[in-house]
């Protein structure tokens, strides 16, 4: 059933790079034809986010609301609206699945295109906005907008998901932690294969427990962070190399030295092309495949010998784990609630809306949760 009313919340509103978020009261309006309002529960903080903040993103809009890292309750949905109604519990989708464009029915992505030029754009799919603040239209970030107490989606990236998931943690479910443990479990040869993964954030330990859930044999956390050695251990990293600590050699020349040849497959999960290159050299001669998780910088490039390539090494990437949100993340949430997927040990801090700010600071080597 439709609604036609606004509402009046709040919501913290970047209103240009690199400045603080400002906390503001902001109209919602009401959801349109094929669209979801929900209130926002729960949202992490994402490296993305900060990234955009700070202007990085060539897809950046300002004012905008971020976060794209929720989970809460469906408040009213527009006509055409089938698959979720009022009161169900749901997670926003930055990596839409219409089931319907090319892309859905390849087989071959998670890429669905239905919404993604006008969520570039910062638009709903109609091409206008649902927020307002001070008068005036506020964007939308990643088709999600989670930093705000109510917000408004495309019925193609929304999903309900079981209600006795806690929101404080199956909101990770929608970015970080999916990314890494899908992008892993998704390989169809990492059983019995040797990985490296470079980076070990929230993203990079995801990867390290998707892995281990994949039967990989070798697990090699790279990272230049020797804090983060704990975290991937405890997450199934058989190894743990600083490339500091890695002299007269590049870390892809100790990683092919000590693993008889070079690694089945390594992972981007720093976003920095240097390591991008290292993780594509880290590689197996003949078969071995790179997969670049990691978002780096608008106007950076990666590079390599294209001998590299000649001699059978493979780059390629990975969005959202390959993870085909309406139809596999609630699989993924009811592998949370069977305690096959570890999302506690990534909620690391809580904080509320009003110290958002706080909460990106915090985040540099953390995973964390604001409540809303
Ligand atoms: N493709 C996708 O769908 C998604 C991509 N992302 C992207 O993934 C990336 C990782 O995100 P997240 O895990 O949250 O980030 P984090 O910053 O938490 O993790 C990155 C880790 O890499 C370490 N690091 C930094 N430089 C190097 C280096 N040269 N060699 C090895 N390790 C290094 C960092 O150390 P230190 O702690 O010292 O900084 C940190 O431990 C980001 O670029 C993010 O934007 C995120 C979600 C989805
Ligand atoms: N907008 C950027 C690219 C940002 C990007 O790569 N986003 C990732 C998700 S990162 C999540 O935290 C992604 O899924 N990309 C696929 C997509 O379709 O956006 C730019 O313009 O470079
Ligand atoms: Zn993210
Ligand atoms: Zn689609």
């Amino acid at each position: 059933m439709s609604t036609n009313n606004i509402i009046t919340c709040t919501a913290a509103v970047a209103w240009e790079p690199s400045k603080d978020l400002q906390l503001e009261t902001i109209q919602v309006l009401p959801p349109g034809p094929d669209e979801v309002r929900m209130k926002v529960d729960f949202t992490g903080v994402c490296h993305t986010d900060a990234y955009t903040l700070a202007g990085h993103d060539s897809e950046g809009k300002f004012p905008s609301i971020l976060g794209h890292e929720g989970a809460g309750v469906v408040e009213s949905v527009g006509d055409g609206v089938t698959d979720v109604k009022p009161g169900d519990h749901v997670i926003p989708l930055y990596t839409a699945e219409c089931k319907e464009c090319k892309f859905c029915k390849s087989g071959r992505t998670n890429l669905c295109q239905r919404v993604r030029a006008t969520q570039g754009q910062g638009v709903m799919p109609d091409g206008t906005v649902r927020f307002k603040c001070r008068g005036q239209d506020v964007y939308h970030f990643m088709g999600c907008s989670t930093f705000s107490q109510y917000t408004v989606v495309s019925k193609h990236s929304v999903v309900a998901v079981d209600k006795s998931a806690p929101a404080e943690k199956s909101c990770l479910l929608g970015c970080g932690i999916t990314t890494g443990y899908g992008a892993a479990t998704k390989q169809s040869h990492i059983k019995g294969a040797n990985v490296a993964i470079f980076g070990v954030g929230c993203v990079g330990l995801a990867a390290v427990q998707g892995a281990k859930a994949a039967g990989a044999a070798r697990i090699i956390a790279v990272d230049t962070n020797n804090k983060k050695k704990e975290f991937a251990d405890k997450h199934g990293a058989t190894d743990f190399i600083n490339p500091l600590e890695i002299h007269d050699k590049t870390i892809q020349q100790h990683l092919v030295e000590i693993t008889d040849g070079g690694l089945d497959y390594t992972f981007d999960c720093t976003g920095n092309v240097g390591v991008m290159r290292s993780a594509l050299e880290a590689c197996h001669k003949g078969w071995g495949e790179s997969i670049i998780i990691g978002v780096a910088a608008a106007g950076k490039e990666i590079s390599t010998r294209p001998f590299q390539l000649v001699t059978g090494r493979v780059w390629k990437g990975s969005a959202f784990g390959g993870v085909k949100g309406r139809s596999e993340l609630p699989g993924i949430v009811l592998d949370y609630l069977n305690k096959k997927l570890d999302v506690d040990s990534f909620h690391t801090h809580s904080r509320s809306l009003a110290e958002i700010n706080e909460a990106f600071h915090d985040m540099h080597g953390d995973v964390l949760y604001v409540d809303l």
